[in-house]
């Protein structure tokens, strides 16, 4: 049987006693990349927040490898098997791209000749071995971005949560990560991907699932998808088309301020 590795029940934030995130329950599989799609303020990056334990859910639990995401111990544990590239790049300008990766790999425990390793392939993974020794305030967007996902990969997550990695980039960065998102699907890791760029999600995700006002309205294959917006499967429908159809909404492909 596949095994599950992360288990969400009626998970839910509210803020001001508004529902932003509302009663999610879903499994994700071991070696999915599970794509979550919704407009900008759907719940996304909540919803991963509250996954990773950096944002307490008002209601509803979280499993992630059989463990509650409930006590500080669980929470520890489950932490050093998983990855997180938040939306707003985390990396310091002031600390030269090493620098950035030893400082987040150090945080799972990697020391000496292990961490020295570990920044060195992650670096080389990300393609910036070559500015290893630059600041980060000096790159541009997109080896940001590289970085970012850098400091997330040290300690070999087997779980990896992509929170819009590829916002505000040009089309080759974007290239670039989508091919090395889905090369480490392919080493082992179950992925989860939040966007609002629909290809992006059609081009990597096994399974999607579409958000839309703190709610998950759909899960399943694109197929599945699409099977439940027309029996003729030869339309050859987007999944754009397929959240028009669902949401009776357009996605906006920049979140304000963003547009290149
Ligand atoms: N700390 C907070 N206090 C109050 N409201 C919040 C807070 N964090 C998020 N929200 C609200 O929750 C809703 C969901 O936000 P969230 O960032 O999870 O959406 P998203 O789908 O990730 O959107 P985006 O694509 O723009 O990042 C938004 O309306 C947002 O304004």
């Amino acid at each position: 049987m596949e095994e599950t590795v992360l288990k969400l029940q009626g998970l839910t934030k509210k803020y001001d006693n508004k529902p932003v995130v509302d009663h999610i329950s879903m499994e994700i599989k071991k070696g999915e990349i599970f794509g979550l799609l919704g407009p900008n303020g759907a719940g996304k990056s909540t919803t991963m927040n509250m996954i990773c334990a950096l944002t307490k859910p008002t209601a509803g639990s979280v499993r992630i490898f059989s463990k509650e995401m409930n006590t500080v111990l669980n929470t520890r544990q489950i932490r050093r098997r998983i990855g997180y590239i938040p939306q707003d790049i985390a990396i310091h300008g002031n600390l030269k791209a090493w620098e950035n990766v030893e400082l987040f790999t150090s945080l799972y425990g990697l020391k000496g000749k292990e961490l020295k390793d570990a920044v060195g392939e992650a670096l080389e993974f990300v393609g910036l071995s070559e500015h290893r020794n630059d600041y980060a305030k000096n790159f541009s967007g997109g080896m940001k971005r590289r970085l970012n996902i850098a400091c997330a990969l040290g300690h070999n997550p087997e779980l990896l949560f992509f929170d819009e990695p590829t916002v505000g980039i040009d089309p080759q960065s974007r290239n670039f990560i989508l091919k090395k998102i889905k090369y480490i699907n392919s080493q082992g890791a179950t992925v989860i991907y939040t966007s609002h760029y629909m290809e992006e999600i059609e081009a990597i995700c096994t399974r999607i699932a579409i958000m839309d006002n703190g709610k998950i309205i759909a899960v399943g294959t694109k197929e599945e998808l699409v099977s439940l917006v027309t029996d003729d499967l030869s339309a050859n429908m987007s999944l754009e088309e397929v959240f028009l159809t669902l949401t009776g909404k357009k996605l906006r492909d920049y979140a304000e301020g963003d547009k290149a």
